[in-house]
């Protein structure tokens, strides 16, 4: 599972492009393997936070640390239904939409939206159902 998750990581860094990005904040970021994926294939330029519950973040802050990121990236405590960082010109969500209800959703991208700039980007990025995929078109 672990080399599956790298492996997937690696397919979406390798496919968009986001050296475009000053700021990327990862909402649910977890221990930060997905951000430091990002920073590691992107100029110096980009920098990063890692959003995630408080005890979550200080393992973050360790991973980040261990791939001398620490520079490019802060991690930050808090709770995605109360409020997200400012700074993000771009927003991740990946695997984060699925684990709640609609009226979560709605809240934790409220909290997201409340943040975002004009030409901020939300990223949503988790895997879709199949049987919604194949929902047949109209004729
Ligand atoms: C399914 S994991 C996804 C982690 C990561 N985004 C990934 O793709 O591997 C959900 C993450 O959301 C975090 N999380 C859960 N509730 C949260 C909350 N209220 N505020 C901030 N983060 C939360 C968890 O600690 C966990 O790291």
């Amino acid at each position: 599972m672990k080399e599956y998750k790298k492996l997937f990581q690696r397919n979406v860094t390798s496919k968009y492009d986001f050296s475009k990005f000053k700021h990327i904040v990862d909402v649910g970021g977890n221990d930060g393997t997905f951000l430091v994926e990002i920073l590691q294939n992107t100029p110096s330029h980009v920098h990063g936070t890692v959003y995630d519950l408080p005890e979550v973040a200080k393992k973050a802050a360790e991973n980040v640390a261990k791939h001398n990121l620490s520079g490019r990236c802060k991690t930050i405590g808090g709770n995605f239904f109360e409020s997200v960082p400012e700074e993000g010109d771009c927003y991740i969500l990946k695997y984060i939409l699925n684990d709640w209800n609609d009226e979560n959703c709605v809240s934790i991208l409220r909290n997201i939206s409340k943040q975002m700039k004009a030409y901020s980007k939300l990223l949503i990025i988790q895997q879709i159902d199949s049987e919604e995929v194949m929902v047949p078109l109209p004729l």
